[in-house]
């Protein structure tokens, strides 16, 4: 887990709580190695050289990289390097929010070689703006000008590994809190050179999940699926991180798409009651002595 408040393991406990709902459901000891995201930067292995031998140590060693929401610049760049460790290494990522945006802006930057793109959050002025401040927010006025709450969002194609672990529902309804998203103008130019934009809100427009179809699972979304995680009742992109960390995403990928039958349950809000997930028995298995997976 790479984030700036590591230090205080409360600042992200509805994350640590969705880990440990997948983990339970997929039989897995979590073991969750809190990395402090300034300390994977550069400067720090002249600073405090212990500090970056250890963050990279733990990266290096991690089943799994989880890169949670956040606000700000503070160790931005070790965020953006964490993307880059998991997504060149096949290490299963999931980015939440801001773990999305930086690793769209890590994409740009390594694979499409746009070495100024960033979002205009850290960079107002930036030069190629791949993440941009939404249209609808207030430049001036911090306050009630962010996305919150549940929004829909629609999967644009059946075969990606997200839509198949919402047991192939045509829309999810899943909860926000952001100011900037992935800028709209420069989807083609990121789709072009591989990375898939697989959930849209209902205009098309602002971009909801990503991933990337050549990876083991490397997923990003702008909304917080942990916050409709519950014991019993895993949110479907945490136990796919979990699942793909611990070498069993092919296997849940076939009950949750319904490739095996199973019993089923519904997993969206009220607004969508057609919408329903195939667990076949992850709501009701234990925590046992398994082996243990680390993020
Ligand atoms: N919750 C978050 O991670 C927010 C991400 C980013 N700071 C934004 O406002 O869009």
């Amino acid at each position: 887990m790479v984030g700036k408040y590591t230090g205080i393991s409360d600042s992200y406990l509805s994350i640590l709580k969705a880990l440990l709902h997948a983990s339970v459901a997929l039989d897995r000891k979590l073991v969750v190695d809190w990395v402090p995201s300034c300390d994977l930067e550069d400067s720090a292995a002249k600073e405090t050289p212990d500090a970056y031998e250890k963050a990279w140590g733990l990266l290096k060693g991690a089943n799994g990289v989880l890169v949670p929401g956040g606000f700000g610049d503070r160790g931005v760049q070790g965020k953006i390097l964490a993307a880059k460790h998991a997504r060149e290494n096949n290490v299963p990522y999931l980015g939440i929010c801001l773990g999305m945006q930086i690793a769209v802006i890590e994409y740009a930057r390594s694979v499409m070689k746009l070495r100024d793109a960033n979002s205009t959050e850290f960079d107002p002025a930036a030069k190629t703006p791949c993440v941009i401040f939404m249209p609808e927010g207030s430049k001036t006025h911090m306050g009630a000008t962010m996305r919150l709450g549940s929004r829909r969002t629609f999967f644009q194609v059946n075969n990606c590994k997200s839509a198949k672990l919402y047991a192939n529902a045509n829309y999810v309804d899943e909860r926000h809190r952001h100011r900037y998203e992935v800028n709209p103008d420069m989807v083609s130019e990121f789709e072009k050179a591989g990375l898939s934009f697989v959930g849209r809100d209902e205009s098309g427009r602002r971009m909801e999940i990503i991933e990337l179809p050549t990876h083991k699972f490397f997923v990003g979304t702008q909304f917080h699926p942990e916050f409709n995680s519950r014991p019993g009742k895993p949110s479907p992109l945490f136990l796919g991180l979990i699942a793909a960390s611990s070498g069993q995403l092919e296997h849940l990928l076939q009950r949750t798409s319904g490739a095996v039958s199973s019993p089923t349950r519904c997993i969206a809000g009220p607004g969508a009651p057609k919408t329903k997930l195939r667990m076949n028995g992850l709501v009701s298995t234990y925590f046992a002595n398994g082996s243990s997976i680390h993020i």
